[in-house]
């Protein structure tokens, strides 16, 4: 049975005479006649010569549809319809696809992928059912290649039908086209083919899976990392109940800093258990033997945790120690509770993105060697120190040239920053799931400096030029004050290695509720309802 065949017993005969009707006026060259602008003319040619067998009860029916078609065309000439006429085109199209999908559905079959250098040849009803197989895995093949996406490719959850690809390469007009990815200048075949879909030339942003992000652990977690905020008495005394109650009742391997070993050891000799280390060579191997990270204190002290990942960076479990906690939705109190919820799993996490920062002196701006990367999870601020001069600084994205700051100096953030020393500043608030980099300046001497984001993939520099005034100073998360001379630049761009913070509830439900609960974020007295209405 031909496609044809299956389409008329699906769909009223009338509906198929009228697409097969409007194909065969395309095939017979009354697309030329519409396009030399004279449509009511090419319809009444086109009616005197059909020939007598085909006058049937439909004729009546079809004369109409000519007639409209003429209407819409002379609205296409005058240049007023075109969006109408595209639109029924499509729904015809659809309406097509659709019957044909049915018949195969009826069938138990699906179609495969069709590549695109055999679409000329599929063209015949015998090329068309060539391409009708039943399902099987290894005809799944991506469209025109492996790597780039293809605007040829079809979804393959059963869209693809033969009638619509005949349709398709009737009328095509649209040029077929691919999509790659440069990255850092690499015209390679990098593409994110979770991002878009690019089903018959149409860019569509795909539909996440799923929106929040979970983790599941495969092995049972057996190390811990404890670090807590220094001097303060009720975080010392949480970290003697956390870290006994984690080896006695959970048989979990504790790691403390050095300086948390002597409070434990100077509580009890019974805590010589807990593991430490003596130099940084051997901080930088613990993301190698830590499977979590439990931070008691406040964002500060989640600042100082992530400081000491120069790489990878474990989950962080953050109890909230302090006094604004945007970043530790963990109540100490409860802590029981949530520890044995986090080892069993799953954890819903955030994972907030950091920025990497090198600063290229101008006197060593020849040397190969790079210093390693600085990185921070809130910001990276260039300012005027103690100088009382303006700032100037020349900013650049990817060697574009953004704008000069003038004033006291500019923030670099990341999303999770953008609730810290940015939205002083007058940036906006976003979501830490947002991978974005804030460009926030700190008080312009400008009417018209707005704070910028933008987006991840960026690199920023931003250079002292030499005919500033002043010095100017760049601190990373609001430590390690640097001077910055003129000649002087700082690199800024995303970090490879997020910290994963475990959620309370999940992302959004913590973010939202650190702004209003952190901030008291719009935060309004309800009007009356005793007053005047509409
Ligand atoms: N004018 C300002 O608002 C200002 C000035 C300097 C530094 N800071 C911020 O302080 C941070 C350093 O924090 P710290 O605890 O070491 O110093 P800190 O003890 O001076 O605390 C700064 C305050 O910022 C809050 N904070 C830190 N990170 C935050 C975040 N991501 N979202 C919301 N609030 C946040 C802290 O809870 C704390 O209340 C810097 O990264 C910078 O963002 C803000
Ligand atoms: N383990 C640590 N070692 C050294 N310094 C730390 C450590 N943990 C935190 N800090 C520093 O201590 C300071 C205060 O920490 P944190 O912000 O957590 O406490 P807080 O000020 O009480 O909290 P909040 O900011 O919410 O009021 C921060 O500047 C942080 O860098």
């Amino acid at each position: 049975m031909s496609p044809q065949d299956s389409i008329s017993q699906l769909v009223p005969a009338d509906k198929i005479t009228l697409d097969v009707a409007s194909l065969h006026l395309e095939e017979n060259g009354f697309s030329d006649a519409i396009s030399s602008l004279d449509p009511e003319r090419a319809v009444h040619d086109y009616a005197d010569d059909i020939p007598i067998k085909v006058i049937d009860e439909h004729l009546i029916e079809f004369s109409e549809a000519l007639r409209t078609i003429a209407k819409a065309l002379r609205r296409v000439t005058e240049g007023k319809a075109s969006a109408e006429a595209e639109a029924a085109f499509w729904k015809r199209k659809y309406e097509v696809e659709k019957a044909w999908n049915l018949c195969l559905k009826q069938k138990g079959k699906v179609t495969e992928t069709l590549p695109c250098d055999s679409i000329d040849e599929n063209l015949g009803n015998e090329g068309m059912e060539s391409v009708v197989h039943d399902i099987s895995p290894d005809k799944t093949e991506r469209c025109c290649g492996k790597d780039d996406i293809c605007s040829h490719e079809i979804l393959r959850d059963g869209a693809l039908d033969i009638d619509s690809t005949v349709a398709r390469l009737k009328v095509a007009r649209k040029a077929s086209f691919k999509l790659a990815w440069g990255c850092n200048g690499d015209k390679s075949a990098q593409h994110k083919h979770e991002i878009v879909s690019f089903e018959r030339g149409n860019i569509t942003t795909a539909e996440r899976s799923s929106k929040q992000i979970l983790l599941k652990w495969e092995s049972q977690p057996q190390t811990v990392l404890i670090l807590t905020k220094p001097n303060s008495k009720s975080v010392r005394s949480l970290c003697v109940e956390m870290v006994r109650w984690l080896k006695e009742e959970k048989r979990i391997d504790i790691f403390v800093e050095p300086r948390v070993k002597i409070e434990l050891l100077t509580e009890s000799s019974n805590f010589s258990f807990v593991h430490s280390w003596e130099n940084d060579d051997e901080i930088k191997l613990l993301h190698t033997k830590v499977d979590l990270v439990v931070t008691l204190g406040g964002d500060g002290t989640v600042l100082w945790a992530a400081s000491m990942f120069k790489g990878p960076v474990p989950p962080f479990i953050p109890f909230s120690l302090g006094s604004l906690g945007f970043m530790t939705p963990f109540q100490s109190e409860n802590y029981r509770e949530y520890l044995d919820t986090i080892l069993k799993g799953p954890i819903s996490i955030t994972l907030r993105h950091r920025l990497q920062c090198h600063v290229i002196r101008d006197s060593a701006k020849d040397d190969q060697d790079m210093e390693e990367p600085i990185l921070v999870l809130n910001e990276v601020t260039i300012d005027r120190g103690i100088s009382a001069y303006l700032t100037y600084l020349e900013c650049y994205c990817d060697n574009s040239f953004v704008t000069c700051v003038q004033g006291d100096g500019l923030i670099i953030s990341t999303t999770s920053g953008s609730t810290a020393y940015s939205l002083a500043a007058g940036g906006s608030m976003v979501h830490p799931q947002v991978p974005g980099i804030l460009f926030t300046p700190i008080c312009p001497h400008s009417l018209s400096f707005r704070p910028l984001i933008l987006p991840e993939y960026v690199t920023l520099r931003v250079q002292v030029p030499f005919n500033s005034r002043g010095q100017a100073w760049a601190s990373f998360d609001g430590k390690d004050r640097m001077q910055l001379a003129p000649g002087d630049a700082l690199l800024c761009s995303m970090a490879p290695w997020p910290v994963p913070t475990a959620c309370q509830v999940d992302s959004t439900n913590d973010f939202l509720r650190s702004i209003h609960e952190g901030l008291h974020w719009n935060l309004r007295k309800t009007q009356s309802f005793d007053g005047p209405r509409d």
